[in-house]
């Protein structure tokens, strides 16, 4: 299987001198196509800098991270966030949906940016999948949080990204919605072949996926 997601010996650390904290310390993990992985961990232990980094949304202080055979770590801005857009799907604690435009015109703001036409037969399935359907005309700001998670999930996997990294996607959602949307990540990997990497506190949703990495004060351990 092609490895999606590889980083090597990588750390991280914020600050400097006496106040220097390391928040990744010498990090290696492989990710495969069609994998799904959960990452747990206590609060503070590096779950959210791991995700971020993986995604290129901040560099490391040392060591590579390589996204679908391509070397992030060596690329400028504007190259890194070509390869973020086209290759990873975030979904964030904090949605990051565009506060302006309705539920319908985020998917449309996706294809403008790839300069293709929107596929609607793709947007209906995971608006119904979902259980948004009925939400296409508001904004962000009338939905609740967990109307907002599920906006951002399907818009994250409708740019059809080769690796998903989601932070807590269940965290807003009742039992049964988090069900849901675990087994909705788990799909797009087994099915169409997509690497998920997933940060949860929530027990009950880590048996659902293929591995299971903890990461305690910086460093990773595979424990599944
Ligand atoms: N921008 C930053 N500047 C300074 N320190 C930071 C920064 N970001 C994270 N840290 C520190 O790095 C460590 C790891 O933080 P991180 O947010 O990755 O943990 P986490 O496991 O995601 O925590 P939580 O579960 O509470 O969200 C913490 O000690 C944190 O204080």
């Amino acid at each position: 299987m092609k490895k999606i997601l590889v980083m090597n010996n990588v750390v991280k650390s914020f600050g400097q001198g006496h106040t220097e904290v390391y928040a990744l310390k010498g990090i290696n993990i492989s990710v495969e196509q069609g994998e799904f992985v959960s990452i747990i961990g206590p609060s503070g232990s590096g779950k959210s800098t791991f995700l971020t980094i993986s995604g290129g949304l901040q560099t490391p202080t040392s060591g590579t991270i390589e996204i679908n055979g391509q070397n992030f770590t060596n690329l400028n801005e504007k190259e890194r966030s070509r390869l973020r857009f086209k290759e990873i799907g975030f979904i964030l604690q904090a949605s990051n949906l565009i506060p302006y435009l309705s539920v319908d015109d985020q998917f449309k703001l996706v294809d403008k940016i790839n300069h293709k036409k929107t596929n609607r037969a793709d947007v209906e399935e995971l608006l119904t999948t979902l259980d948004i359907y009925d939400l296409q005309k508001k904004y962000p700001g009338e939905l609740s949080g967990g109307e907002r998670q599920r906006v951002a999930i399907a818009r994250a996997l409708y740019n059809n990204p080769s690796l998903i990294l989601a932070d807590e996607p269940t965290a807003s959602l009742d039992t049964e919605r988090a069900f849901q949307v675990v087994d909705l990540l788990k799909k797009e990997a087994h099915s169409k072949n997509k690497a998920t990497i997933m940060v949860t506190h929530d027990a009950r949703m880590i048996e659902h996926s293929d591995s299971i990495y903890r990461i305690e004060d910086g460093q990773l351990f595979k424990e599944a």
